[in-house]
Parts: structure tokens; sequence; C-alpha cells
């Protein structure tokens, strides 16, 4: 197969990617933990949702229009929060700002950003979302500054990501010995008025990335942080909304609607944190039934197909993000190939509504989607959601 010339989907991206980067780099963007089950299984329980297409409407108009927090986007495909995007291409989060700015996608940064988060908003169109992904540290005043930043460089919401209070254990990362390359920064620990210059630093987080990898987690992460300290705090301090990364359950879902938060990301953070997690697809039915229509559902995790993002819209979520693609679109070319990634699943998206008769985002409910029963023995949450949604499609035919 010649996958260098010309990529025509994900995978391609995936295997130009791996040829092109550094292989410890790759292996950091690449790696799960420990064993790499949920790595595995956020893509492949995918599979074991069929589609359940309608014919003959008119499908000569599809759009993918949709609104996020009460604004309208283009497409309910955005990009998800990843750390060092320099290590896939020299330009970084400018180049996949650019990349989702063209494609109308929300882009989350990740605070571990190798471009400040002024020099990334600046690349939007004005129109773009832009979230801000956040860690809560032992030193609030670290944390509360990041915010103040985000509020007044424009970003829309912040993301607190929980299910990070020490990093998973990655076998590739710790073969490798990994450390990023030493001149690479995290610019948004630098003062953003000096970000060029590298004596800038604002904090001791800061340094280069090299000097932080790893053990940032360990040494300044609040591993004390409950919805209490953690949500409760960061909401007494910023009228910004608040959407929890990392919620898998319809318990926390709850807690989260009941400490005030906009939303949840179903996620497992692309299965690097705990292995032998469920699959953010099959966790995403338990998190939507417990969220009702208080508090907005997002997920990440295995998305590599249009017909992946269809699925988890079916499922009840709202927005759907993509980390690894875009990372790989960006190795392969720069903003160029962060949109080709966007883009092709953009496209795949839009063919998959037309071939199942669905010509708007509202229209993609949970009759287009078929779960082969079995399969749902083994988890229970899901399984009642399944079961009922069985019942429905048997009592239509
Ligand atoms: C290389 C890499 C770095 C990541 N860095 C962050 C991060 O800084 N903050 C965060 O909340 N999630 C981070 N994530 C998790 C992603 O936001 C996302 O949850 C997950 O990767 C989605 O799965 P996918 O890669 O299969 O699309 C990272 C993921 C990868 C692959
Ligand atoms: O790799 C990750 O998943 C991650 O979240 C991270 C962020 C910053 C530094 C190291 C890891």
């Amino acid at each position: 197969m010649n996958y260098a010339n010309d990529p025509v989907c994900i995978k391609d991206l995936e295997h130009i990617a791996k040829g092109v980067m550094p292989s410890g780099a790759w292996g950091y963007y690449d790696s799960g933990a420990n064993d790499e089950q949920t790595k595995y299984d956020n893509m492949s329980a995918f599979d074991s949702y069929r589609l359940h297409p309608r014919m003959l409407r008119d499908v000569s108009t599809i759009s993918t229009e949709t609104t996020v927090l009460g604004k309208k986007v283009r497409t309910p495909l955005g990009v998800a929060p990843c750390a060092m995007h320099k290590l896939a291409h020299s330009d970084g989060e400018a180049a996949t700002s650019r990349a989702a700015s063209k494609n109308g996608s929300i882009m989350i940064l990740s605070t571990y950003s190798t471009t400040s988060m002024e020099k990334v908003i600046a690349q939007g169109d004005g129109s773009t979302q832009y979230w801000m992904q956040l860690y809560v540290y032992q030193d609030r005043k670290v944390s509360e500054e990041l915010v103040r930043r985000a509020e007044k460089a424009g970003f829309s919401a912040l993301v607190l990501t929980v299910d990070a209070p020490m990093l998973g254990r990655r076998l590739v990362d710790a073969r490798n010995k990994f450390n990023p390359p030493s001149h690479l920064r995290l610019e948004n620990f630098m003062d953003p008025e000096v970000v060029n210059n590298a004596d800038g630093y604002v904090s001791d987080l800061a340094r280069s990335a090299s000097e932080t990898f790893g053990a940032t987690f360990g040494a300044n992460g609040d591993q004390s942080l409950s919805w209490e300290n953690g949500i409760s705090w960061l909401k007494s301090i910023t009228g910004l909304p608040i959407i929890v990364k990392g919620i898998m359950t319809a318990e926390d879902t709850q807690l989260a609607i009941a400490h005030g938060c906009a939303g949840v990301i179903v996620s497992n953070h692309g299965g690097r944190q705990l292995d032998g997690a469920l699959a953010t697809i099959d966790a995403l039915p338990q998190v939507v039934e417990a969220a009702g229509d208080k508090i907005e559902v997002y997920m990440d995790g295995g998305v590599r197909r249009g017909s992946d993002i269809f699925k988890a819209l079916a499922l009840g979520a709202r927005a759907v993000f993509v980390a690894r693609p875009v990372l790989w679109g960006l190795a392969y070319k720069g903003d160029k190939g962060a949109y080709l990634a966007l883009d092709l699943l953009q496209k795949e998206l839009e063919l998959a509504m037309m071939l199942s008769g669905t010509r708007n985002i509202a229209e993609i409910d949970e009759s287009y989607v078929y779960q082969p029963a079995n399969r749902w023995v083994r988890y229970a949450p899901g399984a009642r959601h399944a079961a009922a949604n069985q019942k429905k499609l048997l009592a239509k035919l």
C-alpha cells in the first residue's frame, strides 16, 4: 500500500506519522498505560455498534452545525487537549490552531502546550471557540494565574482534567526513558511579555519541557483534589463555564451537576491513565442518562472515523474531540496536515449522515445505532440502556 503520497484516512496519517517522528516522541504520543487494553478498547468498542440507516429522505443538503455551550459551531468535531504539539512539528499548537479554526472546530489547549495561549488564540479567525485545559496545583496561586491569563486571552471555557492525579504508567516511555527535547518550552508558565526570552519563567513549573515532564504531576499536582477544594474552588474564582474532563460514571456526572459545572467530557485520557477502564463510547450512555438536560456531555477517545463521531452523537454526545489523529496530521504536514485530519473526519461524518438519512445533527438519535445484545452482558449500566434501546427498536418493527 502506498500511504506516503496521499493519505486518504486517519490510519494513513498514523502510518506516516510513525515513519517521520523520532521514536521517543512517537512512543509518547502513541502509548497507553500498562497493557493498553483501554487504549485499544476505545477504538474497537465503536465497531460493536452498528448503524441503522433510513432511506429515501431528501439528503441533498447536509449540515453539521450545532451549538455548544449555547454558541453556534460549524461542527461537533473538536480538538482534544494534548501536551507539546512541537514534538510533532516545529509550528506546534499555532499550526493546530489554524487548522481547527479553518475547520470551524473548537480547540481545547493543553496547559502543557509548547506555544503560549495568547499566540494560539491569535491564529483563530475570531469566531473559533478556544477552551483552556487546566490541572489544579497544590499551589493554587499558580492555577489562579493560569485562569486569569486564560480569561484575559479570550478563552471561553475552562476544562479541568480530573483523571490524572498522577500520570498513568506508560511502559513505552519508561523503556525509552523518554524526555522531551530540552529546547521545547512550556510557554504558559512563562511571562507572556517575555515569552520569546528563555529567561522569562514565571514559576518553578516553567523551565523547559524536559525538566518538568512527569515530575510536574507528582510534585506539583494536587492529589488531595476533591469536588469541594477543586471544582467549587475554581467556580469561586472565575465566571467562565467549567467543564470536567475524565468523567466515566453516572455518579460523577450527578456530582458535576451538583457542583455547577457546564459540561463533562467522557474520557479516559486516551487509555493513558487507568488501564482497564471502560471504553468511552461504552461509558457514554450512562453519563448521558445522568446528565439529562442539565449539563452538556462531550466525549473523546478512539475516534478514527466519521462514523465513530456519528455513533457518539447518536448515543447522546453533544460534541466529540480527537487527539492523536490531529497530532499525526501535524507530524505529516504542520497546519495543512492537522487540517487534513479534521477534514477527513468531517467529510466522513457528512457522508455517514447522508447515507443514514440524517440531514442535521438534531436528527441523529439513538434509533440510528444498533447494539447486538449479547455484548452488553458485560457492562451493567450500559446494558440497561442498550436493553431499553433495543426494546424500543423492536417495538417499532
Ligand atoms: C500525546 C498526548 C498528550 C495528552 N496531553 C493531555 C493534556 O495535556 N491534558 C489533557 O487533559 N489530556 C491530554 N491528553 C488526553 C487527550 O486529551 C484525550 O483525552 C485522548 O487522547 C483522546 O483519545 P484519542 O487520542 O484516541 O483521540 C493527551 C493525549 C495524548 C495522546
Ligand atoms: O501525556 C499526557 O497524557 C499528559 O496529560 C501529560 C501532560 C503534560 C505532561 C506530561 C503528560
